[in-house]
């Protein structure tokens, strides 16, 4: 059954992944045998040295990449199971993504770049889109931002935009890349701190991929990865 091994609880499950990439003649395992399981309404920081496979783990829970083996259980549906159209349907539906750079559309104010959410998903823009958009922003702190492009406003205030564009579809499942990349120390932790908040008020098993040990507290867990194995030992497979 789609999701047993514990799911019930947990919006997001990797199960045993490993993955592997062409690497000259052989391939280069970027996740051995990981599992993670994030409940809803908690927040894991998955910490880690560049190059140990953090983004991997991000794009295999996104299902943008189809791992070698072990699954991956989105809202109690084991994605394995499912065409690509219909990966793509769960992750509109299911999933959102705050990506280190918001990639905010320049020609759209925040509350049209949330709207934008739900044409991609193929609903048209309805008077409950907007009144949604603007319940986010207002969670985020923009409410007397909504009319504002993107050069009108702060990094700080376009990584909310972000984060409230991501929240946009109610995901089950958060998944967040070095959000404060960008972002002086001060606006880093507010980020942080809205997402800490927003995890818990929107029920969303939420994984934040972050370098920065000093601000681990906002996660309800923390764990670390080194060369694709994550808080545990490797099964012992070489990496080259
Ligand atoms: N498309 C790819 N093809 C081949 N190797 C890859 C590919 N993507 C990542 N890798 C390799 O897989 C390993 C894990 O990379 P990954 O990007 O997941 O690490 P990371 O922890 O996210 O690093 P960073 O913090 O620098 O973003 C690295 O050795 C990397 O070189």
């Amino acid at each position: 059954m789609a999701g047993s091994a514990g799911s019930a609880a947990s919006s997001l499950v990797v199960e045993d992944v490993t993955l592997t990439y062409p690497d000259g003649g052989g391939r280069l395992t970027a996740l051995d045998g990981v599992s993670l399981e994030v409940p809803g309404g908690t927040m894991t920081a998955v910490l880690g040295p560049s190059g140990s496979g953090k983004s991997s783990l991000l794009a295999v829970a996104a299902t943008l990449v189809t791992p070698d083996r072990g699954r991956v259980v989105l809202d109690g549906v084991d994605t394995g199971t499912l065409s690509r159209a219909e990966q793509a349907a769960l992750r509109r539906r299911r999933l959102g993504i705050v990506f280190q750079q918001p990639n905010l559309l320049a020609s759209l104010t925040a509350l049209e770049q949330l709207e934008l959410m739900a044409h991609v998903d193929g609903r048209r823009p309805s008077r409950q889109v907007r009144e949604r958009a603007r319940e986010l922003l207002a969670a985020v702190g923009l409410a007397g931002e909504a009319g504002r492009r993107p050069h009108q406003m702060s990094g700080g205030q376009r990584q909310r935009v972000g984060i409230a564009r991501a929240l946009m579809n109610a995901p089950a499942v958060l998944l967040v890349d070095e959000p404060t990349s960008a972002l002086d120390h001060e606006r880093g932790g507010a980020v942080l701190e809205l997402l800490s908040r927003l995890t818990r008020e929107r029920g969303t098993a939420t994984v934040l991929v972050t370098h920065d040990r000093a601000r681990l507290s906002v996660a309800d867990r923390v764990v670390e990865m080194a060369d694709g194995c994550l808080s545990s030992p490797c099964r012992g497979q070489s990496r080259g």
